[in-house]
């Protein structure tokens, strides 16, 4: 028997970041958005527990760790210690987020093999305590989870949907080469010492995704966390300057970067943007709605 589990990419229409807590990890305010690129993940049943992962044209292979620094497999075995049962089973995972993209490709990959492991082991696990054992293994994984608009607080793991009007267009640039969360994080303290302790409120956001308006999503985009992305990664300054020259809404830095998204007007105006950053020499340019669901079970 075997089952494939679908999760996407997430963006942070919102990030507010505060001071650091004594644990290492920032109090966040910010709004997630699922959107159309995925990776699919199969599971197949067997005896010891594999994984081989696939990955489209634009992702470095040697960027996806093997064997159990995959997070897939940290998850699998998370939830079979939780449900008593022995870890074992063949994981395929075909990857199209970009990976250290600030898009939370592993976390996503996560989710899917947390909904896999559960569903194909019949283990029947209470969602909260899915969403627990997901927080554990990072922030981004409850809303992994959950997907479609939701809005996150904590450290990003306490995750709640919101209103979404909207049907929004997305054009997405990565970069040939990751940027470590961490650093990015390490960098915001460096240069907001002063941040505050609590971080900026999600509410304008939140009443701009109530409208459906592009122009006022547009307008309410924030993410803390791109001024330090941009200071290590100049280029991405420029990137977004020429999105947005091509006709994009507005671009920003999406979560800790490096990939850079763009929202636009329409279908046309993704469409637009999109050749126009292919024209300047952007070799990978993706185009995506959203929101679109969480981590679930293809037919
Ligand atoms: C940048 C975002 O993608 C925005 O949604 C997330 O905050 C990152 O979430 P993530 O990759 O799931 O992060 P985790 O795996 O939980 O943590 C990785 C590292 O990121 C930093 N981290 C993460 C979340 C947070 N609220 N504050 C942090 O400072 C910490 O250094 C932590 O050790
Ligand atoms: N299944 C996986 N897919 C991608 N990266 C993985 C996976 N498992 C472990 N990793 C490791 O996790 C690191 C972060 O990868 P990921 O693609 O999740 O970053 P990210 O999108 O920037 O995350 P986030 O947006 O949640 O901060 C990678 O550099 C890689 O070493």
């Amino acid at each position: 028997m075997s089952i494939t589990v679908r999760a996407a990419a997430k963006i942070n229409l919102h990030l507010g970041v505060g001071r650091v807590r004594e644990d290492g990890f920032h109090p966040l305010d910010t709004v997630y958005q699922a959107i159309g690129i995925h990776d699919d993940l199969t599971l197949t049943d067997a005896a010891d527990l594999t994984l081989r992962t696939q990955v489209a044209d634009h992702i470095d292979p040697a960027a996806v760790p093997e064997g159990s620094d995959n997070i897939v497999l940290r998850a699998a075995r998370l939830l079979a210690d939780h449900a008593g049962v022995g870890a074992a089973g063949a994981f395929e995972v075909r990857k199209d987020i970009p990976v250290a993209g600030g898009m939370a490709g592993g976390s996503a990959d996560a989710a899917a093999a947390l909904v896999a492991y559960d569903r194909l082991r019949d283990l029947r696990t209470p969602d909260e305590d899915l969403l627990a054992l997901a927080a554990r293994l990072g922030s981004d994984i409850p809303f992994s989870l959950v997907g479609g608009t939701a809005r996150g607080v904590g450290r990003g793991e306490v995750v709640t949907p919101v209103e979404d009007l909207g049907s929004w267009w997305w054009v997405a640039v990565p970069s040939a080469e990751g940027l470590s969360t961490p650093v990015v994080y390490r960098h915001f303290d460096e240069l907001r010492p002063d941040a505050p302790e609590v971080p900026a409120s999600a509410e304008p956001l939140l009443a701009a995704l109530a409208s459906g308006e592009p122009v006022r999503l547009a307008r309410a985009l924030h993410n803390d966390l791109q001024e330090p992305a941009i200071d290590l990664r100049p280029e991405l300054g420029d990137l977004i300057a020429r999105g947005e020259a091509e006709g994009a809404l507005r671009g920003m830095v999406s979560g800790s970067g490096p990939t850079v998204v763009f929202l636009c007007e329409s279908a046309d105006g993704a469409h637009e943007t999109a050749l126009g950053l292919a024209g300047a020499g952007h070799e990978v340019v993706l185009t995506a709605t959203g929101p679109v669901a969480g981590a679930h079970v293809l037919a």
